[in-house]
């Protein structure tokens, strides 16, 4: 007779568990819950939230050790089999254990058992069940029915194509549509054609700061679906109640950043990734999973059409669509009727010295773009200026001695920062104008911080410069020389609190702000009617950063901050500074012409064996010397199985060698194919891991997007 109790094994949040970590646990009542299902389970003298990954009959764990589960959480799984199919593919492609992947992407709170209350047992077995504040569908101002814009041609063609693929299964399409072209009317009419045929939409934006604006669009459009937000944005009990929501079937769509990509929808119909080229869906920490990917990956096990949409596809999607792997549809023109694509400069900063600011120094940004927004300024309009660092500096120097800042701990320059960084004052809304407070140095990869210095440490040189320009100098410095304009600056800084980035784009909607100074935040999804200038400052450095993906990125950015300029009848202008004008980049940017980068890059990818044509991982490690590291990933190599079409290129330092007092090194894995590179890693990373024992830092990052 087959025995009543059954063995569950579960995944478990304990963090700094090793790969492929799956715990046994007795289900000792009838009807053990099927995978997926979120259990309560025994941990040493604590409990521990989890879920059931499978079930068996038997355990390797002496029956005297197997304990029993103490509840179920919920009489269903939280979790559909086409998402445990999912977290099943991520954990064999990305090397890490089931629960490394699927527990990060809860919630918090739901992750303590504390917020759960256990029934008392019935037939079932215990039930627990979450006891926060139930989340209550938020009341609709429906005063206004939003109104429905008739589409183009062309938007009308995408979305004809959706709808006929809706309920038919696994279809993928690259909407590839200029800035301003109107992707997201096209979106929420495939959502549209998605809920009234019965199934749910996942839309994955990149940041934070679109969620907000997505989200309130959709539930304009949609005053009677249950809209859930998924992002790190939110408070916990915000996030819990919205993972719930999905998981009750009770939202139908959800908007979420990168983690949402494993949102516990019942039946997703459509997938779509916005801004699909943007780095931000790669995961630089932890498992390095890449949630574009993973959302085609989804919508093949659901059986649903992905859309990814871009102005700028990432070379990868690009290849497929020209293969013919994914549908291509195109928005050649902006939607508003009179709208251009912006005229583009490129200023050579060789020939203009930069606009003086004060007597002694140079101003923040050249003549003619200076000219430029005071002629915006003039217009009444808005303009936005990107700049490429936070901070005040990206350095302090000494030029009577050369001596430079430079964080103790780690291979790079401290950044100055205006103070005020870390404790925000109460009652005091803008970062201070004022200097009383002085300068802070803070290294940008370790988070060490301390007061910038008066005087040269080295020479007892009073007069440090600081060298180069972040955001909070542009800003400064605009004010001095445009006193009259409202200028307002958007960066991780000035973001750290909740609901500040959407503050800050309000303002901006509301006319409340003449000129935005920003950082990549500011680049991207933004659609303001009045910006109609757009400066660019300080991008050098990353068309000359050692990454192979530096162009193809630097094209993507300054496509795209241009794309926020003139999207309404008033005509767009944007103004790029370079030292390096005769860069081929440059002559693609002016004739906004993605199709022509992308050729070129692909090309340049192929002769190199570069993705999309090779497929790479990146094995990193951290450790308390180079000789430690660089022989770790020695000794990792001549571990290595021989597989065919795989080639291990020999350790070198991280672009930054050490990080908080660690030596870091990687080593290159290039293959011809994926199933290439996962012969190798298969076999070889547990031989790895066992060599790297507790003692070292190390990963595999599959598909790396710097290396
Ligand atoms: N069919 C239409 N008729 C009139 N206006 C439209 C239409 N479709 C979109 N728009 C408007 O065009 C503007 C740009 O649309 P949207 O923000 O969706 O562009 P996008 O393609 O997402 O651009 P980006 O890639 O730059 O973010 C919006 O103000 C939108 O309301
Ligand atoms: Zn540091």
């Amino acid at each position: 007779m087959k025995s009543q109790s059954r063995v569950l094994q579960v995944v478990v949040d304990v963090p700094g568990l090793q790969v492929g970590q799956v715990f046994d646990f007795r289900w000792p009542w009838p009807d053990p819950p099927p995978a997926g299902t979120a259990v309560i389970v025994p941990w040493a003298s604590q409990r521990r939230v989890g879920f059931v990954w499978g079930a068996s009959d038997v355990s390797e764990v002496p029956p005297e050790r197997l304990r029993d589960v103490i509840a179920r959480v919920d009489s269903w799984p939280a979790l559909p089999e086409p998402l445990l199919a999912l977290a099943r593919f991520a954990s064999t492609y990305y090397h890490a254990s089931p629960g490394e992947i699927l527990l990060p992407s809860l919630p918090e709170p739901l992750r303590r058992v504390a917020s759960f209350e256990i029934e008392s047992p019935e037939s079932g077995g215990p039930q627990a069940r979450w006891a926060g504040r139930p989340r209550r569908a938020k009341p609709m101002v429906r005063s206004e029915a939003a109104s429905w814009p008739a589409l183009n041609a062309d938007q009308q063609r995408a979305v004809d194509w959706l709808a006929a693929r809706v309920g038919q299964g696994f279809a993928a399409a690259l909407l590839f549509g200029v800035t301003g072209s109107g992707k997201t009317e096209v979106y929420l009419h495939a959502v549209r054609q998605t809920l009234d045929a019965g199934r749910d939409v996942l839309l994955l934006v990149p940041e934070i700061a679109l969620t907000e604006g997505l989200a309130r669009r959709v539930r304009e459009r949609f005053p009677d679906t249950d809209v859930a937000v998924m992002t790190s944005g939110l408070a916990d009990g915000a996030r819990a109640q919205a993972w719930l929501a999905a998981a009750h079937g009770q939202a139908r769509i959800v908007v979420g950043t990168r983690s949402a990509v494993f949102a516990p929808l019942r039946a997703p119909g459509l997938i779509i990734v916005d801004e699909e080229h943007d780095a931000s869906y790669k995961q630089q920490d932890g498992v390095r999973l890449q949630a574009r990917d993973l959302a085609v990956m989804r919508a093949h096990l659901a059986g649903c059409p992905v859309l990814l949409g871009s102005a700028t596809p990432s070379l990868e999607s690009w290849n497929n669509a020209q293969s013919g792997r994914y549908a291509l549809l195109r928005l050649p023109n902006r939607a508003v009727a009179g709208a251009r694509l912006p005229k583009l400069r490129v200023i050579d900063l060789r020939a203009h010295r930069r606009a003086r600011g004060s007597a002694a120094e140079a101003g923040p940004v050249s003549p003619p773009l200076l000219d430029a927004l005071r002629a915006c300024l003039a217009a009444g309009q808005q303009s936005l200026l990107f700049a490429n660092r936070r901070g005040w500096a990206p350095a302090l120097a000494c030029d009577a001695c050369g001596w430079v800042a430079d964080c103790d701990q780690c291979s790079a320059h401290f950044a100055l920062h205006r103070a005020r960084l870390f404790r925000p004052q109460a009652g005091k809304a803008s970062a201070g104008r004022s200097n009383a407070l002085g300068y802070t140095l803070i290294c940008h990869h370790c988070s060490a911080h301390r007061p910038a210095p008066a005087a040269c440490p080295a020479c007892g040189n009073p007069d440090l410069l600081p060298k180069g320009q972040g955001t909070q100098k542009i800003e400064a410095e605009l004010a001095a020389v445009l006193p009259d304009a409202r200028i307002a600056r958007m960066d991780r800084d000035s973001t750290r609190r909740r609901g500040s980035g959407a503050a800050l784009l309000a303002d901006m909607d509301a006319g409340a702000i003449d000129v935005l100074v920003g950082t990549q935040m500011v680049a991207k999804g933004h659609d303001f009617p009045r910006l109609t200038l757009v400066g660019v400052t300080g991008t050098d450095s990353l068309l000359v950063a050692p990454d192979f993906r530096a162009e193809e990125r630097l094209f993507a950015l300054l496509m795209q901050v241009a794309g926020r300029a003139g999207r309404a009848t008033d005509p767009g202008e944007v103004l790029v500074e370079t030292r390096l004008p005769q860069h081929p980049l440059f002559a693609e940017l002016l004739a906004q012409d993605y199709e022509a980068a992308a050729a070129r890059l692909l090309a340049e990818r192929e002769a190199l064996n570069l993705p999309p044509y090779a497929t790479l991982a990146v094995l990193r490690v951290a450790a308390t010397s180079d000789a430690q590291a660089q022989g770790f990933l020695d000794q990792a190599r001549e571990a290595a199985p021989a597989v065919t079409g795989v080639r291990i290129y020999h350790p070198v330092p991280a672009g930054v060698p050490r990080v908080a007092n660690q030596a870091r090194w990687q080593m290159l894995v290039e293959a011809g194919t994926r199933s290439q590179l996962q012969s190798l890693l298969g076999p070889w990373l547990p031989l790895v891991a066992a060599q790297a024992g507790a003692r070292l830092r190390w990963h595999i990052d599959v598909d790396p997007i710097e290396v």
